[in-house]
This record gives C-alpha cells, structure tokens and sequence, in this order.
C-alpha cells in the first residue's frame, strides 16, 4: 500500500540486551575479548597466507592459481565439513574447543614461514580453515553460555544495564557479540596486514614480506587461547546445530518465486566481493602495489561490507526493500566491472570498498527479509537463513577458484585500441564474473519487484525524499476503487476438495494476528445461522433432486447474507478477511462443474454480493483424486459426485486464475505445508495496510516477516 506520510520496515531496530551485556560479569568480556583476538588472528593469517603461497611462484598464471588456491582451501572446509565439525565441537568442552583451535592454528601459521614452501601453505591454509570451523560453532556458543544468571544479575547489579532484559535477550545480545567478535575484526585485521606487509619488506627484503603478517598472526592465536585459557569454565549450555551448506543448496531455499530471488541476490553479490578477493593480489602486483596495495583492497573490501551491513537495512526507508536487494547486486556488479577496468590502484581501492558496501547491504537486506523480527534467536537454524547462509559461501568458494583458473587460463591480450590495451587475465575473469552478477541482480530484481510498473527513478527520488511514490493517477483518484477494496482487505482460499484451503487459511490468519493485524476467519458456505441451514441442504446426502439451477442461488443466497453479515462489517472496520472459499467456487463447481452458463453464476452473485471481490485468491491446485483421498470423513453430497466433474471443477478455476492472473496466486497444493504457508506470506505482505498509525512505524516493522509454520 502507497503512502506519501508512511515508512517502510525498518528491520534495525534496536536491538535488546547487546549494550546491557557491555556490563557484564568479568569472565564474558574475558572471552569477548579472547574471541576478538582470534578474530583478528584468522582475518590477518587469509592475506598472509595467500601473500606467502605467491611468493615461489613464477608467472601471472601461477600467482593468480597460488592465491585462488590458497583462499578456497581456506573456505572449502566451511562447505564441505561443516556439520561435522559441528557436532565434533558440540561433544567437546567449548573452552577446550576453543583453546585447541587457537593453539593449533598459533602452531600451523607460525610454521608457515618457518617451512617456506608452497605445498606446506597450502596444506596450512585448508587446515586453518578446519581449525576456524571447530573456532566458529564453539565461539557462538561459550560467549551466550557465558549468559548465566550469575552475570545477569551482575550485569544488573553493576549498571542499567540488565534492568528489565530478560536472560533470552542477553543470551541474544551475546549471539552478536560472539558473531561481531568473529567477523567484526577484518578491517582492522586487513589494514594490519598493509602496514605487516610494508615494513617486512623494507625490514626483511621481499621475499620474506609475508612473514610478519604470519608471526603476527600467530602471536594473536596464542595470545587468544592464553586469555581463553583465563576463563574457568563455559557451560555447556547453548547446543551446537550446524547445517550442511551443500545439502541446504542442494534442498533448495523452501521459499517461492521471490525468495529464490534472495538466494539468487545473495550468490550475486558473494561472486562479486569473491571475485574481487582472489584476483586482488595479483590485480594490484600489476598495478605497482605488491602486498601492501592487497592489503589496501582487502581494507577497502572489509570496510565497505561492514558499513553496507550496518547500512543496509537504515538508507532509504520508504524504498521498497526487495528494489533494493536487487538494486544493490547490479551496484556490486557494476562496481566490480570499473574494478575491473581501472589501472589505477587507489581508485580500484575506493571502487573495491563501494562495491563492499553494496555487497553488505545485500547481504543483511536479504538476511532481513527472512528473519522474524518476534525472533532474537540470531543463532537459529532456521532453513531460508541457512540457505541464503550457503548461497554465499558456495558462492564465494566458487569465485575464489575459478576467478583465478579463468584468469589464468586465459592471459593477456593485447587489444588494438588507439596505442593498444592490454587486456589482462585478471581483468577478463573479473568482467565475466561481472557479467553472471549482473545477470543474478536483475533476474533477483525482476522477481523481487514488488512495485511493478512504478517508475524506478520516481521511486527513488520519493525515497529520497522520505515519501513513498505514489502515481500520479492514483494520487489523484478521489477514492480507491469502490467495489473491489473495502478498508479491510479480502484474501479467499479457493480449490477443489482437500487441497488444503483450510489449513493454509488457519495459517495465513495466525501469521497476521502474530503481526498485530486485525483478522477474521470465515468460511462458505454456512458462516452464518442462515448459511448453516443452507449449508446442512446442500451438502447433505439425504437432499435429492435439487435442481443446478437451485443449487447455484442457494450458495449465492448463503453468500449473500455472509457478505452482508459478516465479511462487509468485517472490511468495513478495516479488519483482513480470509475466507474459505467465496464467489470463485461457485464458477468452478456451479459453472464449469454443473455446465450452467458461467456468465449467468457471475451475475446472479454480482448482485448478492454487491459486486464485491476479493483483493486476493489463493488458488490451491492439485489432482482431485489425491485431494480426496486426503479427506477422513465420509463424502458430502458435493464431493461424491464423479471424477469428470470434479476435474472440470479444477479446470474451471484454472481458467478464472488465468483471466485475472494480477488477483490470483497459483499454487501446486502438493507442495509441503510450509513452503506453501511461506509462499502465501510472501503474497499477502504486497497487498497489506500498515498495522499501526504511520507515525509509530518506528517501533515495530510494517514489512511482516515470513515465518515457518
Ligand atoms: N500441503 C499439504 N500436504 C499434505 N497434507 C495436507 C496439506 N495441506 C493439508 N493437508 C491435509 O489434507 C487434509 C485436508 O486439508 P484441508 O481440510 O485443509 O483441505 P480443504 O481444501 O480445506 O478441504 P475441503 O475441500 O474439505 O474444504 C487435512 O488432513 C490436512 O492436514
Ligand atoms: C462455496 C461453494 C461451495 N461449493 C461446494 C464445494 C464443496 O464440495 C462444498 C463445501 O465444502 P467444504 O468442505 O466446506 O469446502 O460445497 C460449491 O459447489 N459452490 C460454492 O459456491
């Protein structure tokens, strides 16, 4: 719904519990910090390790298959061994955990530069990132385990802090402390790394500039695991779950049409900050920068992330979220195509972090879309997190392999262009993938646009201006259409028998009362005293002889008095209709089922009901034999009529949803209860009012969250 004064989501609000936990008992920031230590260990020790593997190597093609393959080892553990690794962590003491992943990460990166061989750097990147798989899944868990009630109440005790913060909320506070501790640290970790770089090679010589940023690395692991080692005990309280990102892909996201547009926005934008990463060492060694211009991209490419993910869900809050999402990857993708094309290494820098930004606000815009804002759980398996979780990491694996083999493999070519153009390997592979995230922003675009055939330029300017665009024609019609919008909205269920209308209008009404929307529930025929004695006539077995004709002016005459009685007050007050079947069944049952003209059913109840329509139908579809063999009580007169009919039936609501696509979603009613229940949310959010008065849109969300049933 279009408003000039209205906002639109705004997924950041604040946050409970993760400032009171500032306060908290001595052994939490111990670890806290112990975890931001490491942190900053693992982000330092992935440059310094693709630094040290180019070192040996001879050629373009070497240097960029060096780094490809160091960084893949390092995210390849985090794809394929993911659940296990969880569940070996989960058997283990989380401080034990903790303290074997530190010591022996501080023992692989300190041998690296001892060994000098490039075999060894690579065997040491992948069993880095073994080790940070066992670090990850324990870190997430000891920091919230660290949560007891002994802290709450010291927090409490201390400051403002726990007044009023239930132990969940600090639980959730340190959730995200535990994931800020852990990824929070790579800006720093990669300007570290520069400056490690610059002063290894005037100290060292160049062919030893990758060491220090190794012994660095080291000295922060082992300091880590000496603070670990200062906390007495972690419980373990907080169970470690960690899903397999392959299966997950391979699973696919359990969302409709536009959620599998996250996932497609997500890989976009992990293939152009991938892409960007891997040939980054070798991109800027051509452009005079060595180690320490890497280093300069990668701050530049951290930086920006972390300020795309804080400001992803804060910038343009009148946009709509999901033009964003799109909006965003063609950014990162366009960025990455001037990245591509610049031979000059600070502009590549600046670009690297634009494309950064534009990559986290992707991210955490996407990240929003799915989460439940009812749902401080950060460390939740649910499934479309988990899945848009993996998109990004496949993705990012897949850039960081092939972006380099391509570059690689194709070489450089000197292009006829004025004095000539040397067309680089690095540069080719970046403009293709360039090229497939452009394509993945605006297929996600085109399926996540939720405000078609509203001019984009306008709409962004009206964001900018903190309005939502409003057309012009409907700004100027006096009133919204009169017979097909009340103040309410109307959403009928409709289908053939067991297709499961009622169970996915149950749902849909529960997840709307959850988002504070005013529902009623209702149902044809007999949601009234009359309709149930109608209903008891037409349904009964007993009843013989009812001529077509009676039959279709009896379910008009129940739908009458239901409009009447109940779905017009209804509307009237401005409360969301769903109803369990309406004027639909009676073209599909009456019309194409009876063979009664469909024009004459569609008149008769135009003027029973006032003309009144839904704003929405569900249209669930599926054999009607295997919808009747999902029903358990006996056949009503309706549903033992014989197979044709019923298939007619089904045909006839197939030809309503396709003369009116724009007011129908179609779907295959087969489909598990979940997807389908999400798949309707997805639906439902376009068409819905604000729940609450515009000036208090900053307190709660207006963009309801899909949830599981
Ligand atoms: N997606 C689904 N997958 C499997 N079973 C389902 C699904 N949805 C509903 N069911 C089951 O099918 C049966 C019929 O469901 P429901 O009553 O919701 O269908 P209906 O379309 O309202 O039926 P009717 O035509 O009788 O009104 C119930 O047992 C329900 O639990
Ligand atoms: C509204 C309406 C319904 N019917 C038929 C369809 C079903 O067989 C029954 C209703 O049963 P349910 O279990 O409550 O779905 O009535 C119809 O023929 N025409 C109509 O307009």
């Amino acid at each position: 719904m279009t408003r000039t004064d209205a906002t639109r989501p705004h997924p950041a609000a604040p946050q409970p519990g993760a400032s009171s936990l500032s306060a908290a008992a001595a052994p939490f920031r111990r670890l806290r910090t112990a975890l931001s230590v490491s942190g900053l260990g693992q982000w330092l020790a992935v440059p310094a390790l693709s630094a040290m593997a180019v070192l040996p190597a001879d050629g373009t093609a070497a240097r960029l298959q060096a780094v490809g393959g160091t960084l893949a080892l390092l995210v390849l553990p985090a794809v394929l061994l993911a659940p296990l690794a969880g569940s070996l962590t989960d058997r283990v003491d989380r401080r034990l955990a903790l303290l074997i992943a530190d010591g022996l990460r501080f023992v692989v990166v300190l041998t690296v530069p001892l060994v000098d061989a490039l075999p060894w750097t690579l065997a040491a990147s992948f069993l880095v990132g073994c080790l940070s798989l066992l670090w990850l899944p324990a870190a997430a868990a000891a920091l919230p385990a660290l949560v007891s009630d002994a802290t709450v109440s010291a927090a409490a005790g201390g400051e403002v802090v726990a007044r009023g913060a239930p132990e969940t909320d600090l639980r959730a506070g340190a959730r995200r402390s535990a994931a800020r501790a852990a990824f929070g640290p790579a800006p720093v970790a990669a300007l570290a790394f520069a400056l490690l770089a610059l002063i290894a090679n005037a100290a060292l010589g160049a062919s030893h500039r990758a060491d220090l940023p190794l012994y660095a690395a080291a000295v922060l692991f082992v300091a880590a695991a000496a603070l670990t080692a200062l906390v007495k005990e972690v419980p373990a309280t907080e169970p470690i779950v960690v899903p397999a990102p392959l299966k997950l892909l391979f699973q696919g996201p359990g969302l409709d049409r536009a959620g599998q547009g996250l996932g497609l926005a997500v890989g976009g934008a992990a293939l152009a900050a991938g892409a960007i990463a891997a040939v980054a060492r070798v991109h800027t060694g051509e452009l005079g920068g060595g180690d320490a211009g890497y280093g300069a991209v990668l701050t530049g490419l951290a930086a920006g992330l972390a300020c795309g993910l804080f400001l992803g869900p804060r910038v343009l809050g009148p946009f709509s979220r999901r033009r964003l999402l799109g909006l965003t990857v063609i950014a990162a993708a366009l960025l990455l195509i001037v990245a591509a094309l610049v031979r000059n290494l600070v502009v590549v820098a600046f670009v690297t972090a634009f494309l950064g930004v534009a990559a986290g606000a992707a991210w955490s815009t996407a990240s929003a879309a799915v989460r439940d804002p009812d749902d401080d759980d950060e460390a939740g398996g649910e499934r479309p997190r988990a899945f848009l979780r993996s998109v990004a990491l496949v993705a990012a694996l897949v850039a960081v392999a092939a972006v380099p083999a391509v570059a690689g493999a194709l070489g450089t070519h000197r292009l006829d262009v004025g004095d000539g153009y040397d067309l680089d390997g690095s540069m080719a592979a970046l403009l293709i993938a360039a090229v497939l995230a452009l394509a993945a922003g605006a297929v996600a675009y085109r399926r996540l646009d939720d405000r078609r055939g509203i001019p984009l330029a306008a709409d962004l300017q009206a964001a900018l201006r903190g309005e939502v665009y409003v057309p012009p024609a409907q700004a100027a019609a006096p009133e919204p259409e009169p017979v097909r919008r009340e103040r309410g909205v109307f959403i009928a269920f409709e289908g053939g028998e067991g297709a499961g209308k009622t169970t996915q209008a149950r749902l849909a009404a529960i997840w709307l009362r959850d988002h504070g929307y005013d529902v009623i529930t209702t149902h044809e025929p007999g949601a009234t005293k009359i309709g149930m004695r109608l209903r008891a006539m037409l349904l009964d077995r007993d009843t013989t002889g009812l001529s077509d004709r009676a039959e279709s002016l009896l379910y008009a005459a129940d739908r009458a008095d239901h409009v009447a009685n109940v779905i017009r007050p209804a509307l009237e007050r401005g409360a969301i209709v769903v109803s369990d079947r309406y004027l639909d069944s009676s073209l599909a049952y009456q019309g194409y089922g009876r063979r009664q003209p469909v024009d004459d059913i569609a008149r008769v109840n135009a003027w029973a009901t006032g003309g009144l329509l839904p704003d929405l139908t569900v249209l669930l579809e599926m054999p009607p034999a295997e919808g009747l063999r999902r029903l358990s009580a006996p056949a009503d007169r309706i549903e033992s009529e014989p197979q044709e009919f019923h298939e007619r039936v089904q045909a006839g609501f197939r030809a309503l949803a396709e003369a009116d696509p724009d007011r129908y979603l179609v779907l295959d009613a087969s489909r598990p209860q979940a997807e389908l229940s999400r798949e309707i949310q997805y639906r439902i959010r376009e068409i819905l009012p604000d729940p609450i008065p515009a000036g208090t849109e900053d307190a709660t969300s207006t963009f309801p969250a899909i949830t599981d049933v």
